[in-house]
């Protein structure tokens, strides 16, 4: 459905078919979407611009539309059949996107017979809010595809980036180190609730985990279970906390199997009083979760420092988004803090995270890297990355300059 994504569509003028696959969904989902309009065309002075929705169960009244934007589960199977009967059931000419966390936009563009005209358009949480749109180009993506991606963000209001197709893109790929930090400082002896302090103070609008508990725990999960790091295909000889060679936190995936998946069930690092609340609350069976695995896998908890908190996640950011960069996934470190200012509530402020490394200093975003590293071998997010290395060596140039230390030429 998308529902914050049909929204962000209908209050700008633009017609949008809702599709849905169960009616109890649709009827729910339609509900959510009259409501949010409603409120949205108050607080405008104005009236919901409710006839131009219509909602529907069958994807074959997409069959003249002029774009779609696919959002169902993050399951590549279910992607892949959908892109397969949206070229099926719509005109040539319809433009074809996905909203993806993550997944292999070109894999998907490869399911139709037009894959020129199949792009990434990833919205971030909660999607009527947040400005960011990420434009994902695939290699078959045409010129003219990502132009008319690119202006359709802009009549919806969006801050707009064109990024490059690789797993989770910019946004994310950078999310799943600080995630991963974040996780493993739980395992260490912080809370959900002091990391989150610690971020919110250095001036996120949320904290990781209330941030994970509003996009949907359920997301990143079925990422890590397409790719065998939990779930039935495991390697059963990986050694306690280690999976495909390398440190692994699994109390994510415990809270999943819980059901608890954030807001929408009422419960995930949080409680809310109800399913779909957003004010979150401390809960005690995450705190006792956390003393249990700890006493199984014999960790000795210490107190860990607001500024440890801050440094692992916040440099670990940065160091992906360099590597980001050496890739050529991102044009220039100016976008990856477009991504992070108006994506995921950075400080606006401290400038994004590649311009607060630079104002930190890149000699000692790197020892800390280094400090970091080697107390944990085992964590190859925290090895410093080649082009940061390289930067200090020409005496850590300003933002501007770092595209002149990349030797490859970009498409984007
Ligand atoms: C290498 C492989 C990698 C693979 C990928 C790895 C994947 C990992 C999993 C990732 C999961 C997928 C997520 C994704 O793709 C990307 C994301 O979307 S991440 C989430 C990003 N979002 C944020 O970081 C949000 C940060 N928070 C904020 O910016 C603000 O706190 C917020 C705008 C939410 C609220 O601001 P505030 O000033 O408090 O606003 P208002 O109170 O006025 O509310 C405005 C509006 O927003 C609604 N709202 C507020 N809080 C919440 C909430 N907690 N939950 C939901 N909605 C909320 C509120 O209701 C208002 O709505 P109206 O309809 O306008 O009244
Ligand atoms: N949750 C988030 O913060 C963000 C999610 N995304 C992406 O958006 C997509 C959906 O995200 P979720 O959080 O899982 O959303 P969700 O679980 O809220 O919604 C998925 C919807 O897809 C519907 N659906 C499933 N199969 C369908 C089908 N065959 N036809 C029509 N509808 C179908 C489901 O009924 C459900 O309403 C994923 O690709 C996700 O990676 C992107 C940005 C942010």
């Amino acid at each position: 459905m998308g529902r914050g994504i049909a929204v962000s569509l209908a209050r700008v003028g633009i017609s949008v078919i809702a599709l849905e696959s169960d009616k109890k969904l649709l009827e729910v989902s339609k509900q959510m979407i009259i409501n949010m309009l409603e409120r949205d065309a108050k607080r405008r002075g104005v009236s919901a611009p409710l006839d131009l929705l219509k909602f529907t169960l069958s994807l074959q009244d997409l069959k003249d539309v002029d774009l779609v934007i696919e959002a169902v589960f993050e399951d590549m199977a279910l992607k892949r059949q959908i892109f397969q009967d949206l070229s099926n059931v719509c005109g040539p000419t319809t433009l074809l996107s996905t909203n993806t966390s993550g997944l292999d936009v070109d894999a998907l563009a490869g399911m139709t017979d037009r894959p020129h005209l199949v792009a990434g358009m990833h919205f971030f949480s909660p999607a009527h809010v947040m400005k960011l749109l990420e434009v994902v180009c695939g290699p078959r993506s045409s010129s003219e595809t990502i132009a008319t991606v690119m202006s359709l963000g802009k009549r919806m209001g969006k801050v707009s980036v064109v990024v490059g197709n690789c797993p989770g893109f910019v946004g994310n790929r950078m999310l799943k180190p600080y995630l991963e930090e974040a996780a493993f400082l739980l395992e260490e002896g912080a809370t959900p609730e002091q990391i989150d302090k610690a971020l919110e103070d250095f001036g996120f609008a949320m904290g990781v985990f209330r941030m994970s508990d509003l996009a949907g725990l359920d997301v990143g999960w079925r990422v890590r279970k397409e790719s065998g790091l939990t779930g039935v295909d495991v390697d059963q000889n990986n050694p306690p906390r280690q999976r495909q060679g390398r440190r692994y936190c699994p109390i994510p995936d415990m809270v999943c199997e819980q059901g608890r998946y954030g807001q929408k069930t009422g419960c995930g690092w949080y409680k809310y009083d109800k399913p779909g609340d957003t004010k979150a609350k401390p809960d005690l069976s995450i705190h006792n979760l956390l003393e249990t695995y700890r006493r199984r896998y014999g960790i000795t908890s210490r107190k860990v420092t607001n500024e440890e908190i801050v440094e692992r996640c916040v440099f670990t950011l940065a160091n992906e988004g360099f590597r980001i960069l050496e890739d050529r996934i991102a044009a220039r470190p100016e976008d990856i803090d477009v991504i992070y200012l108006f994506g995921y509530g950075f400080p606006s402020y401290r400038g994004g995270p590649m311009f607060y490394a630079s104002t930190v200093g890149l000699e000692r975003v790197l020892e800390k890297l280094e400090h970091y590293y080697n107390a944990n071998p085992d964590v190859p997010h925290l090895e410093p990355s080649p082009l940061l290395k390289k930067l200090v060596v020409c005496g850590s140039p300003p933002l501007n300059k770092w595209r002149e230390q990349i030797n490859l030429h970009s498409h984007l």
